[in-house]
């Protein structure tokens, strides 16, 4: 399944009064790390990709992470993330956050491809076949 690997580098604004990486803006990088997976398998940029495919996004319907080391302010760690999983309209993702080489965090998210109904609203549409196809490669 496709893979891609984004180095992020912890900022003063990323971290709370101990120094240490206030969790919610992990969940920001894993974020972007999943759109930078798709921008890389699809080879154009995010509000390219939403275009192209004529899709609302791709919502997060479950997630969870394992914090096992902090990171602090002026470290460079590296998000590894791979499909795990091509449902109907789903997908799954995991990450695994290294800091120094060693596993800091590991993310679980399944996200839904959407496009916009005729309320306004949401809902689910089949992943398209050049879709399954880029993902499921590598
Ligand atoms: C996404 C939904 C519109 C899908 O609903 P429906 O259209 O009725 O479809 P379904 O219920 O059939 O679910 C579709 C698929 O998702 C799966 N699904 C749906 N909910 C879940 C949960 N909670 N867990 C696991 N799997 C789920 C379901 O099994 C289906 O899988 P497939 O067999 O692969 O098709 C609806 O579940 C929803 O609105 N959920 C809330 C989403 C939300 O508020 N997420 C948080 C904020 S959005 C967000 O963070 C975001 C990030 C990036 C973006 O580009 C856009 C938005």
């Amino acid at each position: 399944m496709f893979t891609h690997t984004i180095k992020v580098e912890i900022q003063f604004g990323d971290c709370d009064p101990a120094g240490i990486v206030y969790y919610p803006n992990y969940f920001r990088f894993f974020d972007n790390a999943t759109a930078a997976m798709l921008s890389a398998a699809f080879a154009m940029h995010k509000r390219n990709w939403l275009d192209h495919y004529g899709i609302a996004g791709i919502p997060m319907v479950d997630t969870g992470a394992r914090f096992i080391k902090p990171s602090s302010f002026g470290d460079v760690v590296e998000i590894s993330s791979e499909i795990t999983e091509l449902g109907r309209s789903s997908f799954g993702v995991k990450h695994s956050l290294l800091r120094d080489g060693d596993l800091a965090i590991e993310a679980h998210e399944k996200r839904v491809w959407v496009v916009r109904d005729d309320n306004g609203g949401i809902r689910s549409a089949a992943l398209p076949d050049e879709v399954r196809k880029l993902l499921g490669a590598q």
